[in-house]
């Protein structure tokens, strides 16, 4: 077993305008996020946010995190969230166990002591993508099937960018200190996200990219300030950190999926500037 924890920092506009394509993804870019019996986390700076892949084989996994973070226990100062997008798996917390199928998300609350990730099957590993951010109270444990997201259906064909949100954890129905987290779908045919692209300077962003329908399929990535945009090629599941100033769409050569999860100063979802389309550069 692997465990893995990078730092990313956090950056002015100025800064990045003079970055080249390999310092962007150096800076922004996790090119991998699941590897089988692997923990692969990131640390960045932005909101203080922790996310990676949990991928267990044969053995239960756990995130062991005092030192790092100056505390006792991983989750003593936070909240986690995740969503399963590999095959099944069980998750115990603190001794208790729930069995978790593809595409099922949990909300973990503070003070979790013990938080262990298993696969079903070796072969066929559940891959569960968590985020973890700074939290200070403790709310209800909550599993979050597929099925009882909240869905938001958005675009047309025209502008190539149909596509559903399935919120998972959301402030306006359910109790969260500062995580949001969501997965997006696209339809076969679409491949715009988030256009009309928007910042939202209260809260930063965290995409991850995945369920390609093509290997070959890439997601170029567009981040930046509006009118100094800078765009990253992403190959399936890797993961993209948005500071709260920039921008946060993509466009793939077919369509594919993303799981999104923001944290920061609020918790309104719709509370987002859209950027007028004259304004991109
Ligand atoms: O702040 C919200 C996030 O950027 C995403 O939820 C947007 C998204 O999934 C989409 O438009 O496809
Ligand atoms: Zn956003």
């Amino acid at each position: 077993m692997a465990f893995k924890m990078e730092t990313r920092y956090a950056h002015s506009p100025e800064d990045i305008a003079h970055y080249d394509t390999e310092k962007m993804r150096q800076e922004f870019l996790m090119e991998k996020i699941f590897n089988p019996g692997d923990i692969l986390l990131t640390y960045t700076y932005n909101d203080r946010m922790i996310f990676g892949g949990v991928t267990p084989t044969t053995e239960p996994l756990e995130i062991k995190l005092s030192k790092e973070l100056g505390v006792d226990y991983f989750l003593q100062r936070r909240e986690l969230g995740f969503i399963n997008i590999g095959g099944s798996g069980s998750i115990m917390i603190d001794g208790e166990k729930d069995n978790i199928v593809t595409h099922d998300g949990y909300y973990i609350s503070k003070g979790t002591k013990e938080l262990k990730f298993a696969s079903a099957d070796a072969n066929n590993p559940a891959k569960f993508y968590v985020v973890s951010t700074p939290a200070h109270k403790t709310y209800p444990n909550k599993k979050l099937p597929f099925a009882n997201a909240l869905q938001k259906t958005l675009g047309d064909q025209e502008h190539m960018n149909k596509r559903t949100i399935y919120k998972y954890i959301d402030a306006s129905q359910m109790d969260t200190c500062q995580l949001q987290m969501g997965y997006t779908v696209l339809e076969s045919g679409s491949s715009w996200n988030t256009m009309p692209a928007h910042t939202h300077a209260r809260r930063m962003e965290a995409y991850m990219y995945c369920e390609f329908s093509n290997p070959d399929t890439r997601v170029v990535h567009i981040m930046g300030k509006p009118d100094a945009t800078k765009h990253l090629f992403l190959e399936p599941e890797q993961a993209v950190v948005n500071p709260s100033w920039s921008i946060h769409c993509g466009v793939g050569t077919t369509n594919y999926a993303f799981i999104w999860a923001m944290c920061g100063e609020n918790q309104t979802y719709d509370d987002m500037d859209e950027i007028p389309m004259h304004e991109l550069r």
